[in-house]
């Protein structure tokens, strides 16, 4: 058999191309890959390497296949000494899939990696040490998304291949998935007759595609244009198929209740949601507020909330349809009798908003963030601008996955007590 060989770029130092070496994993990334160091040599102590579903804990045999300017990357050979918290992953594509990253992690120690997730990046990034609140666990820990959207490549030899998600660590091998454990069964239900759908038709796509299966009352919408729609409590929303809603339903009232109690625990009597969507934040908030004003860019979003306002009998919200960048253009509220909820998307705010933000000086600030990162680089600014840091909550929408949410609260001034 012939011995695989190095690309070009490989840089050979500290390791050579497929070195085999005996590693102590001790964390775990933000992309959910396991962390070891060793010492290499006198040059390279303490030298990074990062494995993919490895556990803290755990000591491996790993081979490496790169070498970066500060760590190696390598693959796992064996598990020498498994982690007590090791479970057998439910998904026979777990690691071959790029979708999960801790099916082989009990859902406990999972949640408390999110939250610890959050206390380095608050140290690292924003150079505090601050108790973060345990991460909100999901009530339903698989079969939990409402949304998938599985991808597939344009035809070859008149036939489409894997119909699924990306391998981990590449940007264009997929891997085919007849079945998702963290989908809802009525996506896995679907899946069978969509695919085949998508097979028989392969004289259609000419480009790579992407399908997409959204969960409404008990049945799968595939078309991105459809009105569809989803309870929280005991609000109902309409949206099209194919634009943004949380896609963890399960999760969503304690979310929702989270935010309000939050938003209203200063007194403020106006709310402005910013990156409104449908108006999930703004109209569960409602009752709480005098009157409340959602931002939002998508014109069919804002369409869509200032519907489901009526849809709701709530009547002191109104929607604007405006980038958040110029949000306070149009709002009337005294900025220190307002709350704002910011729900940005994953790349954070931009300073254009956030100096916007601060001349309008709400005391108190509600920041929903998909992306950790973004929004611990963001929150540094907050506390230039003399927002305090009052709480930081991360709520696991994404079970068996490395995503969270994670809520900061922030006040101007002194932090009031919360009540309740
Ligand atoms: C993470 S989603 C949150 C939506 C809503 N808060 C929810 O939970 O359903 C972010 C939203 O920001 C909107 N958006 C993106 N860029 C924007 C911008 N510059 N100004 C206003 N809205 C924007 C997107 O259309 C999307 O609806």
């Amino acid at each position: 058999m012939s011995q695989p060989r190095p690309s070009k770029k490989f840089k050979p130092v500290p390791f050579e191309y497929h070195q085999e070496i005996e590693l102590t994993i001790h964390a775990l990334s933000n992309l959910g890959q396991g962390i070891g160091r060793i010492d290499v040599d006198a040059e390279h102590q303490g030298w990074v390497v990062f494995v993919p579903s490895t556990l803290p804990g755990e000591k491996v045999l790993v081979r490496i296949y790169r070498n970066d300017k500060n760590c190696s990357q390598g693959d796992l050979v064996k598990i020498l000494e498994p982690s007590p918290e090791r479970v057998d992953p439910k998904c026979p594509l777990f690691g071959t899939c790029g979708g999960c990253q801790y099916q082989n992690l009990s859902y406990d120690k999972q949640l408390e990696w999110k939250t610890q997730q959050v206390q380095e990046l608050l140290k690292h990034m924003v150079g505090i040490e601050f108790d973060v609140e345990p991460a909100h666990p999901s009530p339903q820990e698989w079969n939990y998304r409402s949304k998938l959207t599985p991808h597939f490549g344009r035809p070859r030899n008149g036939k489409i291949e894997e119909i699924g998600f990306l391998r981990p660590g590449t940007r264009q091998h997929l891997v085919d998935v007849e079945n998702c454990p963290i989908a809802m069964q009525e996506i896995n239900d679907a899946l069978p007759q969509i695919r085949a759908e998508i097979r028989a038709n392969a004289a259609k796509y000419k480009k790579n595609a992407q399908v997409l299966l959204r969960v409404t009352e008990g049945r799968v919408e595939t078309n991105t244009r459809t009105p569809i729609s989803e309870s929280v409590g005991d609000l109902k929303f309409h949206f099209l198929a194919g634009d943004f809603f949380q896609n963890n339903p399960f999760i969503l009232p304690a979310f929702t209740d989270y935010v309000a109690r939050q938003a209203s625990a200063g007194g403020a009597k106006f709310l402005v949601d910013a990156y409104s969507g449908s108006g999930l934040f703004a109209l569960c908030l409602a009752k709480n507020f005098e009157q409340v004003a959602g931002v939002e860019v998508s014109e069919t979003a804002v369409d869509f909330a200032t519907k489901n306002a009526k849809l709701n009998g709530i009547t002191n919200a109104k929607f604007l349809a405006s980038s958040a960048e110029a949000i306070f253009a149009d709002i009337t509220f005294p900025g220190d009798e307002t709350a704002v909820v910011i729900d940005p998307p994953r790349k954070g705010c931009n300073q254009e908003f956030l100096d916007q933000l601060f001349a309008f000086g709400p005391s108190k600030v509600v920041y929903v963030s998909c992306n950790p990162a973004t929004q611990m680089r963001d929150l540094n600014h907050f506390l230039e601008a003399g927002y305090k840091l009052e709480e930081v909550q991360p709520f696991d929408l994404f079970p068996q996955t490395r995503h969270l949410e994670c809520i900061s609260v922030l006040s101007k001034g002194e932090a009031e007590p919360l009540q309740g």
